[in-house]
Order: C-alpha cells, then structure tokens, then sequence
C-alpha cells in the first residue's frame, strides 16, 4: 500500500464507489514531522483507502489522511464516511474462498495471505478460506456447503480452477432447482452468486479477459468495490450426457494437443505450455470430422468487428435486454429453435470455439479479440490445413496488432450452438467392418505423407482436457456473474484525470 500526503491547498477527489475503507489514524503510528498539522497540539486524525488505477487495468490500494484539531469534527467524518460506504449494497461482506496451492507458480497460497487477506480485512470483508486438498474437492464442497450464507466465492489459482469453482456452482444452482443438466436443451438457472478470480494459475486467461490485466491486487479490489460482470457459459453435450461447461477456449486440435502433452510436464509449471506448445507445433497434426453449427443472429456484432468488448459493452446490454424479454415470455419453458444449421466437413488444425477473447499475457488481445463476454453467442475459429509456415504466420498474430482472420485458411463464425463429430467416429458408425482402417495406424491413409491424424485429438475446455470424438455445445446467455466489470476504456485517460484532479484541488 502507497501512502499519500495532502498538503495545505491540495485537495483530492475519489468517488465514494472506489474508496475500500475508512478508518481512524492511530497517531503513534503515523509519522507527523511536517506539514502544518505538526504544529497541532493534539490533532486528530483519519485515513481514507481508495482505489488508485494505474496504467494497463492495473488498480492499487492507496491512502490519504486527514488531520484536525478538533476530535469531534474528526469522528462525524469517519462516521459519514462508513454511513455512505455502507450503501454500497454491491459490495460483499461475507466470502467462500477456495485456494489451490498447486496451480500454476504454487503461490495461491502466499498471493493469497499476503496480498488479498489484508485488504479483505482491510475493507472488514469476513471469509472462510479454504485451501484444496485435491482436485474436484471445490467443487465437490460446494454441492454441501451453506450457499445463501455468502455473497460471493472467490477463487485463487487459474483457469483450471474457476471452472471446478463454476461447475460447483452451476451444478448445485441447477440441483436445487430440479434442472437435469444432461439434458442439452434444458434452460439453465443462472447463478447469482458471483465469483472472484485470484489469478495465480498459469494462463489467468479469464481473470486477464474480464478485468484486463492479471494481478491479484487488481482483482481483489475488484471484488471489494462489488463489481459485477454477467458472463456467458457453453456447456458441453454428448449423446445426452453433460460433459462440461466452458467459458473462455474449447479446442480441438492444436490446443487439445498442448494441453494433453502439457498435463504429463505439470511440474515445469507455466513453462510446460511453451515446451508442449513448440512439440505440438512441430508435429502439425491435423483432423478430419464435421461442424455444424447455428449462427448468432440475435447479436448485432461481428468476429471481425474492429471494436471490442469494454465495460457497458452496448451490444452484450442488449442480449440482456433480450434475455429478459425471453424469460418474460417463456419463463424457464424450453423455446424450440428452427434456426438453420450450417454445415462444414474438412481437415482442420485446430477448431476454436471461444466464448470470450481469451486474452491473456501470451496473447493481449487473444484468440478472438472482438468477442464479447455476454452477448449470448461463441465465436467459432476454423484453422484449415495449411502448411507449418502458413500455421506459424497465423499463431504469430495472437501476439501482433495484425488481424489473424486474415488468412485463406481461417474461418470465424459467431455462433450459438455447434456440434463436432469426428471423422474416426463417423466412419465407425457407418462402416463397421472396415478391417483395413483399423490396421492402418495412425495416418491418413491417402496421404501417408500428409499429417492428417487418424486417432482424435482431446478437447481443451477451459484448460481442462476432455475426451469426446463428438459433442454439442450451447451459449448461455449471462448463466453467472463475476466480480468485474470488463476492460475499460482508455484507462491511462482515467487515470491521468484522477490525478489531474488530485494536483488542481
Ligand atoms: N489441491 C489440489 N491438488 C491437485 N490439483 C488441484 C488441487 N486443487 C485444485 N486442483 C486442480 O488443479 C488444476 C489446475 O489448477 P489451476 O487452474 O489453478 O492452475 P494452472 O492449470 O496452472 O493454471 P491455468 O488453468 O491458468 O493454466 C485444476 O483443474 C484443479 O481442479
Ligand atoms: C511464435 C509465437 C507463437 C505464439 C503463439 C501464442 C498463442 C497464444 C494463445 C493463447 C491462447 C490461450 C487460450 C486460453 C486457454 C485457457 O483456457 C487454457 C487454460 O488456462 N490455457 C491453455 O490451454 C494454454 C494454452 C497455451 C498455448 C501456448
Ligand atoms: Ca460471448
């Protein structure tokens, strides 16, 4: 924390929204050796902690105090202060927090009480920490604990474990109201208890996707200030089972693959994805199979749009609007859907249906950076088989300002649903008794030279691997919310006024 002294005819102006407490100075603490308060004989003093936004999303704790002569004055206004703190009615007083100490650096724990605990205490938020002993043990928690006791859960680690966090609560919201989620047309419950993202995982790419940046200060005063960011989930079906939700990358192929190989290399930590990244781009495999999938005619944006999505993201406020008015009219009645399908066969090395730009320090703007968080549609990414160096050009755009739909090879779709059914899967189902397939290993067959791959890649579903040759996935429109309010816009600017205002008064 940064501490800030106001001198004589300086002034300083934070919006109430943004201060995180309001406390009474402890005088034997605080340095008093100049300004004019230290002719005071027995001054009085109060701090107030606010949110201070710098450059690139990234927020800190800062403090100002104020000094007086008079003891009364001084109280009347830390008591006003608190009065309008406490109608903030966003902000959350009582939290559920998971840790996984394993995930990514294995600092969940030390992020955690070093930097989060202290401002949650700070802010007087109450929490019952607990830290994982396994996988699944979050999720499992949250099917047994007393939910209607917290206003939020917060999750510290990555990826891999908001989305036990958000299975946990999806699945239990979904249990208490009697919604059999294997059911892939059942309309959802949405989850009104928000979560918070701790980023200590090793892509962070949800945490950097809604709130900018990835940095744990930054998300904990997110979650402190109360902020709110619906986001929309897909979830996962085969043959009538529930597979799996996802929020940010579902992919076959090139990042199914990373991801498989990168699980057996865990304890290299973050470091696994660059060293599975490069092996998996070598072997350039790519796969046969079906997409059919419904586009997204409710949304008024494009894949290709040149804007993205920002806090109060006009188009993602509209399929809200829509999503009220549907469940006006419907309630949680299921609404047939004639919508036309579309259907695309091909060799593809990597299918990408993301849910949000999946931006993240890899990839600033991400896979599809004008994808929006709440808009009630996926964006659908189709790499082709093209040759390594075409593949390079591609990936390297993630990391450029150049556009990486740009490309004959590449198709970008906005989509609601999507299903995938693999080549392998196809044949077997149609021509059961083809020996020969079978005893052909694992290459294509007319091309032993080509890299086609005849065994299935995984799914990568949110960074989780999933094992399916066929599935069908479904937007949800707005299904939870997280304690975030997307990127914001001309930040710098913000924070240059801020300061502007602090050096004028
Ligand atoms: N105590 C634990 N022991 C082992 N695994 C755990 C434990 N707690 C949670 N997990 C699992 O660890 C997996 C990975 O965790 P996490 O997402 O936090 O880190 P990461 O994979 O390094 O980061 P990212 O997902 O951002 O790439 C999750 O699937 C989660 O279910
Ligand atoms: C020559 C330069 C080429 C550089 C190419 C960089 C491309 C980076 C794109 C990154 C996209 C991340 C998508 C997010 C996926 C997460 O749900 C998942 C879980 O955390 N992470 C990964 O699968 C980890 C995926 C890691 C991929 C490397
Ligand atoms: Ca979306």
């Amino acid at each position: 924390m940064k501490g800030k002294k106001i001198e004589d005819g300086e002034n300083c102006f934070v919006p109430t929204s943004e201060i995180i407490a309001v406390e009474e100075t402890d005088l034997n603490k605080k340095q008093h050796n100049s300004g004019k308060w230290q002719k005071m004989a027995k001054p009085h003093a109060f701090t107030v902690y606010y949110v201070k936004k710098a450059r690139n999303h990234r927020w800190w704790c800062s403090d100002v105090t104020f000094w007086c002569v008079d003891e009364q004055l001084c109280n009347q206004w830390i008591q006003a202060l608190k009065e309008l703190l406490e109608l903030q009615k966003a902000r959350p007083k009582q939290l559920l927090v998971y840790i996984n100490p394993y995930g990514g650096k294995r600092q969940g724990k030390r992020i955690y009480e070093q930097k989060v605990a202290p401002l949650f205490s700070l802010a007087s938020i109450s929490t019952d920490v607990f830290i994982t002993e396994r996988a699944n043990h979050a999720k499992d928690n949250l099917f047994e604990v007393n939910i209607n006791k917290y206003d939020g859960v917060v999750c510290v680690g990555g990826d891999g474990m908001f989305s036990e966090v958000m299975h946990g609560l999806i699945g239990r919201m979904q249990k208490d109201s009697g919604i059999d989620q294997n059911n892939p047309k059942a309309p959802l419950v949405q989850c009104n208890i928000r979560i918070g993202i701790i980023p200590a995982g090793s892509t962070d790419c949800i945490c950097y996707s809604t709130v900018g940046i990835s940095d744990p200060v930054t998300s904990a005063l997110h979650i402190i200030v109360g902020d709110s960011q619906p986001l929309d989930v897909s979830s996962v079906h085969h043959n009538n089972t529930f597979l799996k939700y996802t929020v940010s990358l579902l992919g076959y192929g090139f990042y199914g693959d990373i991801l498989k190989d990168s699980e057996k290399k865990r304890w290299m930590g973050p470091m696994r994805y660059d060293y599975s990244g490069f092996k998996t781009f070598l072997s350039h495999h790519c796969y046969e199979g079906t997409i059919s999938f419904q586009p997204a005619k409710h949304t008024l944006g494009s894949p290709r749009d040149k804007d993205s999505c920002r806090t109060g993201c006009h188009i993602c406020r509209q399929s809200e609007q829509q999503l009220a008015e549907q469940r006006k009219k419907c309630g949680l009645k299921h609404e047939e859907d004639e919508e036309e399908w579309k259907v695309i066969k091909g060799k593809f090395l990597a299918i990408n249906v993301v849910n949000m730009s999946c931006a993240c320090p890899r990839s600033p703007k991400g896979l599809s950076p004008a994808a929006h968080l709440a808009d009630g549609s996926a964006d659908l990414i189709l790499v082709r088989k093209c040759s390594r160096f075409d593949f390079l050009r591609y990936l390297v755009r993630h990391t450029n300002q150049d556009d990486q739909f740009d490309f004959s090879f590449v198709d970008v779709y906005r989509v609601k649903s999507f299903q995938f059914t693999s080549k392998l899967l196809e044949d077997n189902e149609s021509d059961v008794t083809d020996i020969g397939k079978k005893h052909f290993g694992q290459f294509c067959r007319d091309h032993p030279a080509c890299c086609c791959n005849i065994a299935n890649s995984t799914w990568n579903c949110d960074g989780e691997t999933l094992d399916s040759s066929a599935i069908e996935v479904r937007v949800h429109c707005q299904l939870m919310k997280l304690f975030a309010r997307g990127i914001e816009e001309n930040c710098k600017e913000a924070s240059r006024n801020q300061s502007r205002v602090e050096q004028l008064l």
